[in-house]
């Protein structure tokens, strides 16, 4: 009953993953690591009627999980079993206090990141990479550059083989059931082969039978690799609940049993608490938790987990009564014999690829995305060259026309809004989204996130400029500009630098903000910073308001386009208006707006400062979310 890592499952289920154990044979083997916790507690402020309030929500609780061991965390709603993963994780660390030790010391939190990984509840894999693309790229990600490419392939091969997905191999994650993803996701994070493995209600949204199979899959696992296998449940059924080592249940932040499935009903008829004969032992479990059977029944179990607790680290917590004392003697002893073998983890820091390799491949993963997202590709390059069709419709000819100057100033106007909000745009919508992958990644320790950042900028920075040239080209021609090229110089980097800092804008407000308030803070920013630009004269505003007119990147290539279109000693204008021309002279348009004296130069610095201050602002604040645990 004890020796749950060397009991081989033998039931013949016909599943579709059978093979975990031999396939992974030729992976380096990794140090066995027992995670145990006591005391552990976890606080988080919350507001009541807007007073700041402490709320405890595990209250210094302790355990085993050991390696080769599959261990369920169980409970009802709300009972911290995610709280309890993201503490052990380290996944949240502030609020916490207790102490968690890997074999026999305290926990480090470059150890921890280096032996253990931790799958979230949702599926967050690329929707646009194939299976293998996303387990090659996450191999080089995260393996050595030592290890040569061949062996990293057949690593993944050996994988796919173990999670029952080599038949999918080619098929686009986004195609994959809720069970493949949930195992791709595994596998993605077993490429370093983890020590422990952390899991959140994998079985989620996953029918009987891909449950059954998955927890199999899990089992199979943690005892042909000796692996620490913890993952939280709701409520499985009696054949699931089965197929788990240990079970460590809580109820309300407290635990209350922790031991083999098998245990349960005795355990708890010791205690006088007795389950109904043909109850699922799982669901009498949660019912015991909810309290169904009285709450001084749960205080007696707090009591005795809380005395039992005492008992050690890395000895059963729970079971602790008379007929378990030997399954504890037994299980210390083994740790005894392997102390020498279990402090190697210590040393095993595995080296990652150094930045430009990270960004290497994150460019490469980012290039394969779009290039199987031609269609929105396609379409935003469309979407420049229509709106560039129907502005140079619109002010066809007013470049080159001294009674069209006002009309030529609208088109600038016009072009420079258009291009700051699909730069914006195209990025606001699509951070928040890419966040929960990055946070998920970034946790596990794929990559930096000065090596993530640089490979979105690499892929983003081209594509919007490519799209500002699809726009500025006809437009430019069409509206008949003057053809100097210095002139269309000045207006092409002025209009493709705004739209890279308004998308630099967008960036900032994707990572910042939650997707609904982003999608309304960006566009009335930008607004506010283009009233600046053009729809008041500088005199006539407000003094309080001085500061925005200074301040807005868009007034700045506003008036430096405006500039470069008529100053720079720009000849008398050609006139259509046999009456008159106020504007025939274009200095005289420039002193009327007061842009005589625009500085180009200072304002193109302007703008790039803009640009690099917000990149540098946003890497913060994802830096800092990322890393506030
Ligand atoms: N940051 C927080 N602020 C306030 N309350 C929180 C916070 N985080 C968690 N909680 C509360 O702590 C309790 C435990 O949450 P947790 O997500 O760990 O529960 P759970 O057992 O995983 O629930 P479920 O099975 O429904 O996912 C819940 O009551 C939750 O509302």
């Amino acid at each position: 009953m004890v020796d749950h890592a060397k009991c081989h499952r033998t039931e013949n289920n016909n599943e579709e993953v059978q093979t975990t154990g031999r396939a992974l044979q030729s992976f380096p083997k990794k140090p066995e690591v027992h995670l145990s916790f006591e005391s552990l507690t976890y606080t988080v402020n919350t507001y009541i009627n807007l007073k700041k309030v402490k709320k405890e929500i595990l209250h210094g609780i302790g355990g085993s999980f050991r390696s080769g061991q599959l261990t369920a965390v169980m409970g009802p709603s709300g009972c911290g079993k995610s709280t309890l993963l993201n503490v052990l994780a380290g996944y949240s660390i502030s609020g916490s206090s207790g102490k968690v030790y890997l074999n026999d010391s305290l926990r480090d939190k470059n150890q921890m990141a280096n032996i253990s990984c931790y799958i979230q509840q949702d599926d967050y894999v690329r929707d646009l990479l194939t299976v293998r693309e996303s387990m090659t790229i996450a191999a080089h990600l995260k393996l050595p550059t030592t290890v040569s490419a061949k062996s990293k392939a057949s690593q993944v091969e050996d994988l796919l083989d173990a999670l029952g997905l080599s038949i999918h191999g080619d098929t686009v994650t986004k195609r994959l059931s809720g069970g493949q993803k949930k195992r791709l996701s595994i596998a993605l994070e077993l490429i370093t082969n983890p020590s422990i493995l952390f899991l959140d209600e994998p079985t989620s949204g996953l029918d009987s039978q891909s449950c059954s199979q998955f927890v199999s899959l899990m089992a199979e696992l943690a005892h042909n690799q000796s692996r620490t296998m913890v993952c939280t449940l709701h409520q499985p059924s009696a054949l699931l609940f089965e197929k788990f080592d240990q079970v460590y249940a809580l109820s309300s932040g407290r635990c209350i049993y922790q031991g083999p499935p098998s245990s349960v009903i005795p355990y708890f008829a010791e205690r006088l608490v007795v389950c109904p004969p043909y109850h699922n032992p799982a669901d009498f479990l949660i019912e015991v938790a909810i309290g169904e059977y009285g709450t001084d029944v749960l205080v007696g179990l707090f009591d005795t987990t809380k005395i039992t607790n005492t008992n050690g680290r890395n000895g059963y917590h729970t079971i602790c009564d008379e007929d378990h004392e030997e399954i504890e003697l037994e299980i210390r002893q083994e740790d005894n014999n392997t102390n020498d073998e279990q402090s190697l983890y210590k040393t095993e820091l595995l080296k990652k690829p150094p930045f430009y390799v990270q960004i290497y491949h994150l460019y490469f993963r980012n290039v394969t995305m779009y290039k199987r997202n031609k269609t929105n590709l396609l379409l935003r390059i469309a979407a420049h060259l229509a709106v560039a069709l129907i502005m140079s419709y619109m002010y066809l000819g007013v470049g080159n026309d001294a009674a069209q100057v006002l009309a030529n100033m609208k088109f600038v106007y016009g072009s420079n809004l258009f291009l700051v909000y699909t730069g914006l745009m195209a990025v606001i919508v699509s951070f928040p989204l890419e966040y929960m992958i990055l946070k998920r990644e970034h946790f596990n320790g794929w990559y930096t996130l000065f090596s993530y950042f640089i490979s979105v900028l690499l892929v983003e920075i081209p594509l919007q400029t490519l799209c500002c040239l699809v726009y500025i080209v006809p437009a430019y021609a069409i509206t008949g500009q003057s053809l100097e090229l210095v002139r269309f110089g000045y207006f092409a980097v002025f209009l493709t630098v705004t739209s890279l800092t308004s998308q630099s804008v967008g960036f900032l407000c994707g990572a910042t903000m939650p997707l609904k308030m982003s999608v309304f803070v960006g566009p009335v920013f930008v607004v506010l910073l283009s009233v600046f630009g053009f729809a008041i004269r500088f005199p006539d505003i407000p003094s309080m308001y001085v500061w925005l007119h200074h301040f807005s990147f868009i007034r700045a290539s506003f008036q430096s386009i405006l500039y470069s279109l008529y100053g720079l000693d720009r000849g008398v204008l050609p006139c259509s208006d046999e009456m008159y021309c106020h504007y025939k002279n274009p200095v005289k348009f420039l002193t009327e707006m007061e842009f005589a004296r625009v500085n180009i130069y200072s304002e193109f610095f302007y703008l790039c400062s803009f640009l690099l201050c917000t990149y540098v602002l946003t890497t913060t604040v994802i830096w800092y979310r990322l890393n506030k645990r």
